[in-house]
C-alpha cells in the first residue's frame, strides 16, 4: 500500500529533523488521546443515574431525595451521579468491606480535595493529616480522662449559655448549643484555659461555616481563576484571619508547654496538641505554632458543628415529641442515682433510649446525606473485577440507606425507640445498634480507616448535655409552629440556624 502522491510530496521536501518533530508531535497526540480514550471507557461502563426534573438544581436543594431516588433504582450496584463538583461513583454496600481499610496511597479520605485545601491551610498537605493520625491513635486511650472534663464542662458550662427561663422563653437553639460545645471541646481537646478566652471560642464557632463557605465559592470558578478569586471572597479572607490570629494566640500555650518540659517532674497533659506534637514526623513540626493553629481549627472544625448540630437537632425533636421528654428524663434520672449522682462512663451505657433517640434524630437529620468520601489515586480492581477508575471520588449514600424500607420500616416516621427495641430483640443485637456502631446500614460516622475517631467523645457529649437539659428545664414548641425545618444545600443538613424553641425552668 503507498502513500497518497501530496503526502509522499510533503515527506520529500522536509528535512529529517522536521520530520522527526512531526512523528514525534503526532506520538504524543495518538498517546493523550488513547489515554484519555482508556479513561473514559473505564468511567463509561459505569451507568450514569440522572434524578428526574431538574438534576442540577436537587443536587443543590433537594439532595437527600435526589440520592434515596437513585439508590432505590441502584441498590446493589456501582453507579455515577452528577454533582456540582463532577461525576461521583455512589458504592452498593457489598464493597465496603474490600475498600475500608485501602491505604491512603491509593484511596485516601475526600475530605481535604472537598475543601480545596491548599486555599485555606497553607500547610504541606500531608501535614494535615496529623490532624486524624494523632487522633485515631490517642482520643480513645484517653477516653476516661477527656469524659471527666465533658462532665464538668456540661455541668458547668450548659447554666452559662442557657438562661434561667422562669417562665417560658424563646431561644434561639443552634448558636446557644454552638458557643456551649466550642467552649466544652476546647477545654478536652486544648485546655490551657483556652476555653476561657472569647476571642477563641468565637473563632473556633465561626471556623467552620467560613471554610465550608470559602470552598464553596471558589468551587464555582474555574481552577485556573482561582488563584486569583481567592483574594476577593470575604469569607476566605476571615479564614486567612482566623488561621493568623489562632497562631498568636497557641503560640504563648505552646512556649509555657517547651518551658515546663525542661522540669525534670513535668508530667505531660492529655491534649491533642499533646497527641500532635507526639506524632509529627518531622521535628520542625513539633512546636511550630502556625502548624498547630491550623490543625487545631481543623480539629474544632470536625468536632464542633457536627456534636452541636445534632444537639440541636435532638432539642427540637424533645419539643416536638414531649412525650420522650418524660421516658428520657426518667431514665436519666434513674441511671444517676445508680450511679450515685455523678455521672460515670458506665452509668453512660445505661441511658440505652437516650442513645436511640439520639440514633434516630441522626438517622433522620445526619449532617451529611452522604459520607465514606474517598479519592480513587490509582485504578482499583475489586474481587468480582468491578474497576473504579482512578481520579474518581466515590461515596456512599448514608443518607438513602438510612431510609431504604427494607432495613427500616416506616422509615419517614420518627420512631425515638426505633434502636432500643432493636437491641432487645435477640442478645446478641445488644451491641449492634448503639449509637456509635457502625455497619453497612448505620454509616453516619463513616467507615473504615477513616471512621469518625470522636464518636465516643461524641455520644457521651451529647447524651451529658440532654441529661441536663432535661432535668433543669421543659421544652416546647412556639404556639402554631412546627418543628424548626432542616436546610439543605449540597451534600450538607443543617438543623434552622434560626429555629427557636420555648425553654421553661422545671417547676
Ligand atoms: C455527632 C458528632 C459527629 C459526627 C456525626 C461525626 C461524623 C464524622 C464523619 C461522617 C466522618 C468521616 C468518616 C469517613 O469518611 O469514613 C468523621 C471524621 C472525623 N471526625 Fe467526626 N463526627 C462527629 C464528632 C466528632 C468529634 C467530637 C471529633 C473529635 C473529638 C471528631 C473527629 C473526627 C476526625 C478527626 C475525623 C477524620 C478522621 C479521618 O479522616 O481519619 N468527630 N466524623
Amino acid at each position: 500500500m503507498s502513500l497518497p502522491t501530496s503526502l509522499q510530496e510533503f515527506i520529500a521536501t522536509r528535512s529529517s529533523v522536521h520530520l522527526i518533530a512531526l512523528a514525534s508531535v503526532l506520538t504524543l497526540v495518538a498517546f493523550l488521546i488513547l489515554r484519555s480514550l482508556a479513561t473514559k471507557r473505564l468511567d463509561d461502563t459505569i451507568p450514569l443515574y440522572t434524578p428526574q426534573g431538574d438534576y442540577k438544581k436537587r443536587w443543590s436543594y433537594d439532595n437527600p431525595h435526589a440520592l434515596r431516588e437513585a439508590y432505590s433504582q441502584n441498590r446493589n450496584s456501582l453507579f455515577k451521579i452528577w454533582t456540582s463538583q463532577g461525576h461521583w461513583l455512589a458504592l452498593p454496600a457489598r464493597y465496603l468491606d474490600e475498600l475500608k481499610m485501602q491505604p491512603d496511597t491509593k484511596f485516601p479520605s475526600a475530605l481535604q480535595s472537598f475543601f480545596l485545601g491548599p486555599y485555606l491551610w497553607p500547610v504541606e498537605k500531608w501535614k494535615l493529616d496529623y490532624v486524624h493520625k494523632g487522633l485515631h491513635k490517642d482520643l480513645n486511650k484517653h477516653l476516661p480522662s477527656m469524659f471527666a472534663d465533658a462532665r464538668d464542662g456540661a455541668n458547668t458550662m450548659t447554666p452559662v449559655e442557657f438562661p434561667e427561663c422562669k417562665d417560658w422563653t424563646p431561644i434561639k437553639v443552634h448558636p446557644t448549643v454552638l458557643r456551649l460545645v466550642s467552649k466544652i471541646n476546647t477545654k478536652l481537646l486544648i485546655g490551657n484555659g483556652l476555653e476561657k478566652n472569647k476571642e477563641w471560642i468565637d473563632i473556633s464557632a465561626s471556623y467552620t461555616k467560613n471554610i465550608f463557605l470559602s470552598s464553596a465559592k471558589l468551587r464555582v470558578f474555574h481552577p485556573v481563576f482561582r488563584p486569583v478569586v481567592q483574594y476577593f471572597i470575604p469569607e476566605l479572607r476571615d479564614v486567612w484571619r482566623c488561621n493568623r490570629r489562632a497562631k498568636e494566640l497557641l503560640a504563648p500555650i505552646l512556649a509555657e508547654k517547651i518551658k515546663q518540659e525542661r522540669d525534670q517532674d513535668y508530667k505531660k497533659p492529655v491534649d491533642s496538641i499533646e497527641w500532635i506534637r507526639d506524632d509529627a514526623s518531622d521535628p520542625k513540626d513539633k512546636n511550630d505554632s502556625h502548624l498547630h493553629a491550623i490543625l487545631q481549627l481543623i480539629l474544632g472544625a470536625l468536632s464542633v458543628n457536627t456534636t452541636s448540630q445534632l444537639i440541636t437537632n435532638c432539642i427540637y425533636n424533645l419539643a416536638t415529641y414531649p412525650e420522650y421528654t418524660i421516658i428520657l428524663r426518667d431514665e436519666a434520672k434513674a441511671a444517676l442515682v445508680e450511679a450515685g449522682g455523678e455521672w460515670t462512663m458506665d452509668s453512660m451505657a445505661k441511658l440505652e433510649k437516650t442513645d436511640s433517640f439520639i440514633k434516630e434524630t441522626l438517622r433522620h437529620a445526619g449532617h451529611l446525606t452522604l459520607t465514606f468520601q474517598r479519592e480513587a489515586k490509582t485504578t482499583l480492581t475489586l474481587k468480582d473485577g468491578t474497576q473504579i477508575p482512578a481520579g474518581s471520588t466515590v461515596f456512599f449514600p448514608t443518607n438513602a440507606v438510612n431510609f431504604d424500607v427494607t432495613l427500616y420500616p416506616s422509615p419517614e416516621r420518627f420512631e425515638p425507640l426505633r434502636f432500643y427495641n432493636l437491641r432487645h430483640t435477640s442478645p446478641g443485637n445488644e451491641k449492634k445498634f448503639q449509637l456509635t456502631s457502625i455497619t453497612a446500614e448505620q454509616m453516619q460516622f463513616g467507615m473504615g480507616r477513616h471512621a469518625c475517631p470522636g464518636r465516643a467523645i461524641a455520644s457521651h457529649q451529647v447524651k451529658l448535655i440532654l441529661a441536663y437539659l432535661l432535668d433543669k428545664y421543659d421544652f416546647k414548641l412556639k404556639e402554631g409552629q412546627g418543628r424548626p425545618k432542616t436546610v439543605l444545600f449540597q451534600t450538607n443538613q443543617f438543623p434552622d440556624p434560626q429555629g427557636e424553641i420555648l425553654f421553661r425552668a422545671r417547676r
